[in-house]
């Protein structure tokens, strides 16, 4: 069978426009532009590349952003007060703090630091309940920009099966959550679950969360199957990679969202949703 490519940086393309619009709405009415705090901690290139990433997208937007980037030094209380700051700044509408953090900084206290509010990566527990709950709020980028991913293609939800790969808070459990308030029925695997393969290879789709590169080939994926590849590993060549074996699924899954070019460029476009979104309920 052919095997339908979901494009989603094509997509992106398309909601970032719709973005700007809002975006240029929003300023016009309120006399200033939604703005994101983005702060950064340490040196590691692969979050400085992101963290560009974003704040391109932003200014492409009119979003204005600003950008803080402290030395892997820092202490734990420094980066709360400058949070503290930032949940008390009226020009500032959204606080993202790049992901992972030194050991010596607690990962969970920094992200109840931010304001519910200002929380555009959805990340803060208040705003995890909310989305458990099915209420409206900041939904995490990734897994909600899959979610649009899904919605563009028109594949139904409701009533299938799908397996999540991995299980971490910022991808694998809210996917989990999302696709169950879309009523498909959810299983999510992780390391010390023996029958993964088996597990995916029954999936009507399966969304593959844990940076092993080509771990996910046809021997896990059912004939006709969703596959989503959220996976991002760069090789020594310097290429990109996810956790799908593109070449090995190819004829096998129904739909299949490449790397680079597919989950990629809705996670940064869900920041830029949010943000606007956040800076609308802050000034209503
Ligand atoms: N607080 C926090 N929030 C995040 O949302 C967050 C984070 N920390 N830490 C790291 C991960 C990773 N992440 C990506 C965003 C965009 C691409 C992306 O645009 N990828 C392009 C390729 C980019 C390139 O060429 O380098 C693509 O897949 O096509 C990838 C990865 C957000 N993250």
């Amino acid at each position: 069978m052919e095997t339908v490519r979901l494009d989603g940086k094509a997509l992106a393309a398309k909601k970032r426009e719709s973005i700007r619009e809002g975006v240029e709405k929003f300023t016009a009415k309120s006399g200033f532009a939604p703005g994101l705090a983005v702060i950064i901690v340490g040196d590691n290139p692969a979050s400085h590349s992101y963290v560009r990433g974003k704040e391109k997208a932003c200014e492409k937007a009119g979003i204005l952003s600003e950008k803080q980037h402290l030395s892997a030094d820092v202490s734990e209380k420094e980066l709360l007060d400058m949070i503290g700051h930032y949940n008390e700044a009226p020009h500032i509408h959204g606080i993202l703090v790049q992901l992972p953090l030194p050991d010596h900084i607690s990962e969970s206290k920094v992200i109840e630091q931010i304001s519910a509010d200002k929380d555009v990566d959805g990340f803060h527990p208040i705003s995890v309940g909310r989305m458990v709950t099915g209420q409206k709020t900041l939904l995490p980028c990734t897994p909600a920009g899959i979610m649009e991913i899904l919605k563009a293609y028109d594949i139904t939800l409701s009533g299938k099966n799908a397996v999540v790969l991995g299980r971490s808070n910022i991808v694998g459990k809210p996917m989990a959550q999302l696709l169950l308030n879309e009523h498909a029925t959810v299983t999510v695997c992780h390391s010390r679950t023996p029958n993964m393969k088996d597990l995916a290879k029954s999936a009507d789709i399966v969304i593959s969360a844990i940076g092993k590169p080509g771990l996910v080939d046809d021997t896990y994926i059912k004939e006709g199957a969703v596959v989503i590849d959220v996976g991002i590993s760069r090789l020594e060549d310097g290429t990109l990679t996810g956790d799908v074996d593109e070449a090995a699924v190819q004829g096998q899954a129904g739909h299949l969202t490449p790397v680079p070019g597919g989950v990629g460029p809705m996670t940064i476009t869900m920041l830029l949703a949010n943000t606007l979104q956040a800076a609308e309920e802050q000034t209503a």
